[in-house]
């Protein structure tokens, strides 16, 4: 049966001194020239070290907003956020981030690709290149090194950022939509290899994704958003034995999980 628990953040952060992540009361307004728009409100939760939490909410309830914030792309307007138990303040380099669009660069190879974040930290290529020989191994793609993007199926360009987030080794994983472009067959395929990704890798995950189906396949737990400004409606823990295949997402219990999520989004959805 699913099982949804609210996660208060002070009892979270009692509880879980050594989380990933710790959100605490986090609002983000953006003010514009004729009014002021509230994204998110008081979100408070915590996320353990190498957990997949997936993020569902209807559109424009401030999920990117929210991973922005995680980035340090975009302040908090209140409360905080804590990375490995340190306040955020800038960017940081432990965080790596896919968005839904891979971003390569046409003129860089694949492998040079996923080496552009050692490039512009000036890190070192020699010491990288076998990092991202290996990364481009996880993700299946060591036999596409050398070819250039657009010789990349979507699925595997989305790969491609995916090896890219991981080459200095960031202990958490912020995903926004990343397969939301994909076709379906794809879509799925992309998910069984992420899961593998994860269970090899152990990285905490932050996953956004309009799907609940794949939020429900993913996930240790699935953070359900209201519509904007976003407060969490439920967290959801999903009791799923990993690791999990396409053919479970017919059994009764993941249909279940599906079902109480999708409750709180009413008969039109309000996800796709
Ligand atoms: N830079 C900005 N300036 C002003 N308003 C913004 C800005 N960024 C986002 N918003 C507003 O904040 C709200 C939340 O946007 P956000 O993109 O975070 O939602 P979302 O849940 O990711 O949406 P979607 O699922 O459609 O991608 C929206 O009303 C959006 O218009």
């Amino acid at each position: 049966m699913p099982t949804a628990q609210a996660t208060d953040a002070s009892d979270a952060a009692s509880v879980q001194p050594q989380a990933a992540l710790l959100l605490d009361k986090a609002t983000k307004s953006y003010l514009t020239p004729d009014r002021t728009i509230t994204a998110f409100q008081d979100i408070s939760v915590s996320v353990a070290r190498s957990e997949f939490v997936a993020v569902v909410g209807p559109s424009g309830c401030g999920k990117s907003s929210l991973l922005n914030v995680i980035a340090g792309l975009s302040p908090l307007t209140s409360g905080a956020c804590m990375v490995g138990g340190e306040l955020l303040q800038a960017p940081r380099k432990d965080i790596g981030i896919v968005f839904q669009s891979p971003l390569l660069f046409d003129w860089r190879t694949t492998l040079e690709n996923v080496l552009l974040p050692v490039d512009i930290q000036k890190l070192g290529r020699k010491k990288f290149e076998p990092v991202a020989r290996e990364l481009l191994e996880l993700v299946g793609l060591s036999e596409f090194a050398t070819a250039y993007p657009r010789a990349l199926s979507g699925g595997m360009q989305q790969r491609v950022g995916i090896a890219r987030a991981l080459v200095n080794d960031p202990t958490i994983l912020l995903m926004d939509e990343p397969f939301g472009a994909l076709d379906a067959m794809t879509r799925e395929h992309m998910n069984v290899q992420l899961q593998r990704l994860w269970m090899e890798t152990r990285k905490t995950i932050l996953f956004i994704t309009h799907s609940i189906t794949e939020a429900v396949f993913l996930g240790d737990r699935v953070m359900v958003m209201t519509p904007r400004p976003g407060q969490i409606a439920d967290i959801c823990r999903i009791d799923l034995p990993r690791p999990r295949t396409l053919d479970m997402m017919t059994d009764p219990e993941f249909g279940r999980y599906v079902r109480h999520i999708r409750s709180y989004f009413g008969t039109q959805g309000g996800l796709d």
